[in-house]
């Protein structure tokens, strides 16, 4: 039967032309122009999806969520808004959307969310059911579709964890590249997930880590006796890694001489380890990544052009946590239930200075340093929320903050940015306008403007 889908709209014009969309995709489709009358109608049926605006003329699309969620649980709900706010989004989401889509958007967008949606529901079956375990053989993707890490909500996040599940079950070389900690190997970790090598060994090498005099040994192994130090037989990782996936992280670090051997590797996929006469065949994928530009490190002549092309079957850019700011709040709740788990504390979430403050900030560490200050912050905390005084001191003043991502013409950031550099200069006037870079004349004018008494 088809699947059920109710659609709230009052723009008449829109709401026909995705229902005629919808229609001619095979789903049945009813319309609402208001939230009365989708209430009414949502006791009446028992639909498979609600797609609802976000700004209706008696309701919010936020309110119908929290309706459909109480009185039709099983239906799944889309928000579409004009207004394109995060906090909303985060905040639909958190209630149990489905996902949430900023209008204008192309037919196609949308279509993308609901089969999406409905193929999770059939891939979460009752585990050891035989469905289940059909599917298990036929698709290996059946466990990716439920992703244990964030994928976000930005366009640049939805994009490339397109890419992911795009390239995952193919065998193509991917080269991925990102500023440092944006989630690089996690994204391998999920490439090999999504490929039919998931039963399989991941194993990721820091190619920086490694002495260039024993790189050969600790990629392909050795044998006993070979070199000083060999006292036993050694398997390397690419051995390890036979049948699954070989993540090589800062590739670009590696030495000329071991990248030509890489490359033999590559090309004959057999490899023979230090002091061994015998090669051995090996099935392994290889991912790889790097923050710098290899490009360019290919004609200054420090990587080997045919090896990059090896390495650079298929490419994706991991967007900087700056380029995703929509995603913030979804990664501070992750990694603040992480926190909580595994410092056995239960912190609820952050003050609104703090909330501010990270809104501003740059993080030019990217994940990495949004997680370890949220470690930091809750092992410091000893109330419900994580308050102004136990964050860093460089995500309150850093200049990337001051000069590039604060908006002065905000009243409420420039007073917030005063407070937090008073209590920074334990309310010295002198060094509070130091932090914050202005005369300290200008900063009794801006007291006096904000009333703020000391
Ligand atoms: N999508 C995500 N969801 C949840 N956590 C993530 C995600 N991406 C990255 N992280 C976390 O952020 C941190 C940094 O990620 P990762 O080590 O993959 O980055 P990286 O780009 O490989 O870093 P580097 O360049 O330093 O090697 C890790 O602790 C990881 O668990």
């Amino acid at each position: 039967m088809a699947q059920q889908i109710h659609i709230v709209e009052d723009d008449v014009a829109f709401g026909k032309m995705l229902t005629s969309f919808l229609e001619r995709k095979g789903f049945q489709v009813t319309v609402s122009l208001t939230g009365e009358s989708a209430r009414k109608t949502l006791i009446e049926n028992n639909f498979d999806l609600l797609i609802t605006d976000l700004k209706l003329p008696d309701v919010s699309g936020l309110e119908l969520l929290e309706f459909s969620q109480k009185n039709t649980p099983r239906t799944k709900v889309i928000l579409m808004t004009g207004y394109a706010e995060v906090d909303t989004a985060v905040k639909a989401i958190k209630k149990g959307a489905l996902d949430y889509i900023s209008k204008p958007f192309r037919p196609e967008e949308l279509l993308m969310i609901i089969e999406e949606g409905f193929q999770n529901d059939e891939s979460s079956e009752v585990p050891g059911s035989k469905i289940t375990e059909e599917k298990r053989i036929t698709s290996p993707k059946a466990n990716i579709e439920k992703p244990n890490f964030v994928v976000g909500i930005s366009e640049s996040s939805k994009k490339f964890n397109e890419y992911l599940k795009l390239v995952g079950p193919t065998d193509m070389c991917v080269l991925i590249q990102g500023e440092s900690g944006t989630g690089k190997e996690v994204a391998a970790k999920a490439i090999h997930n999504y490929s039919d090598r998931q039963n399989k060994s991941f194993v990721a090498v820091d190619c920086g880590a490694i002495p260039k005099e024993i790189a050969a040994s600790e990629f392909f192994g050795h044998v006993k006796g070979s070199f000083t130090g060999a006292v036993n037989d050694k398997k390397g990782h690419f051995e390890a890694a036979d049948g699954g996936t070989l993540f090589l992280d800062e590739v670009g670090n590696l030495s000329y001489e071991n990248q030509i051997q890489l490359l033999r590797a590559l090309q004959e996929r057999r490899i023979k380890p230090v002091g061994s006469n015998t090669e051995i065949e090996v099935d392994v994928r290889i991912l790889s990544a790097t923050n710098e530009d290899l490009l360019k490190a290919v004609s200054d002549g420090k990587f080997r052009e045919d090896l990059y092309h090896r390495l650079n079957e298929f490419s994706i850019h991991i967007p900087s946590l700056h380029e995703r700011k929509e995603d913030l709040f979804l990664f501070i709740e992750y990694f603040l239930a992480e926190a909580n788990a595994s410092l056995g504390k239960e912190v609820l979430g952050l003050s609104k200075n703090v909330e501010e403050a990270f809104k501003n900030y740059a993080w030019p560490g990217n994940l990495r340093e949004l997680k370890n200050v949220i470690k930091r912050s809750v092992l410091l905390t000893n109330t419900a929320l994580i308050p102004l005084e136990v964050i860093p001191r460089e995500v309150l003043f850093s200049e990337k903050t001051k000069n590039e991502t604060i908006d002065f013409s905000k009243e409420s950031n420039e007073k917030q940015l005063i407070l937090n550099a008073l209590k920074e200069a334990d309310f010295n006037k002198t060094k509070a306008a130091k932090l914050l870079n202005i005369t300290r004349k200008t900063l009794y004018n801006k007291l006096e403007h904000y009333q703020i008494e000391l």
